[in-house]
């Protein structure tokens, strides 16, 4: 696996605030990883620190072979970085169709190929963003971050506060997210056990520190590990 992401000993956070301490990865093209941790841990300053919205303070960040720290913030959607952060974002006054096509750049994912992913989106084309359900906003979140056809896929907790049916259904796109469509996948969700297994590596913060670097079914696998870090988050 080509090497896509690398952080080393990488330190961020916030003006003066340190949030992220010493962290190192390493992500191939297309391959996935659970980020995980308890409210307040640094997992969304991790994302954060990609985009350029945080501090970087010290470390390297190498991605797709340049040094990310040189890459401005407003210009690494474009450089292969797809977020799709917790609140969304997306455009309430454009409808489903325009929201995706007003960032369209191209690549293997086209319009078409997004409303094959998401069939519900194609139902609700020409509806207005401000008109979607809350499971539907995050089809249209995470088809919008596809249309900029990334090479890494930053989720950020997807299935936070959806009906248990659309997280299943959000469960299966994932999963064929991370098995076949050869993009690389960091997916932020408090729920271990139900996206340890969509994943092949895992990495665990507890107060910025990365605990837990290493694969996937091992951190499921084990109890203690998961229970400690996790509490009752991990079930
Ligand atoms: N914009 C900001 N400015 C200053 N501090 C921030 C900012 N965003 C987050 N923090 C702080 O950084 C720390 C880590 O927060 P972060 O949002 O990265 O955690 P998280 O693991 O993603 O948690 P959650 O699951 O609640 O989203 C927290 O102490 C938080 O208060």
């Amino acid at each position: 696996m080509p090497e896509l992401l690398t952080l080393e000993n990488v330190w961020a956070g916030y003006g003066d605030a340190v949030v992220l301490e010493d962290i190192s990865l390493t992500l191939g093209e297309g391959d996935s990883l659970s980020l995980l941790g308890r409210n307040g841990m640094g997992k969304t300053t991790l994302f954060s620190t990609l985009m350029g919205a945080a501090r970087h303070r010290s470390g390297a960040i190498r991605f797709a072979g340049r040094d990310l720290t040189r890459v401005p913030a407003h210009a690494r959607a474009h450089s292969g970085l797809g977020w799709v952060p917790q609140e969304r974002d997306i455009f309430p006054s454009l409808t489903v169709e325009e929201n995706l096509t007003v960032v369209a750049t191209r690549g293997p994912w086209t319009l078409q190929r997004v409303y094959e992913m998401f069939p519900r989106l194609k139902e609700r084309r020409g509806n207005m963003g401000n008109q979607l359900s809350g499971g539907e906003q995050q089809m249209l979140a995470m088809g919008r971050a596809l249309m900029l056809n990334p090479r890494l896929l930053l989720l950020d907790e997807p299935m936070e506060g959806l009906a248990p049916l659309i997280v299943q259904e959000l469960m299966t796109i994932i999963q064929r997210l991370t098995e076949d469509s050869g993009m690389a996948i960091i997916l932020v969700e408090q729920h271990a056990r139900q996206i340890l297994p969509l994943t092949r590596q895992a990495l665990v913060l507890e107060r910025g520190k990365a605990v837990y670097r290493g694969d996937s079914e091992t951190l499921l696998n084990d109890r203690a590990l998961l229970d400690g870090w996790l509490g009752v988050v991990a079930h």
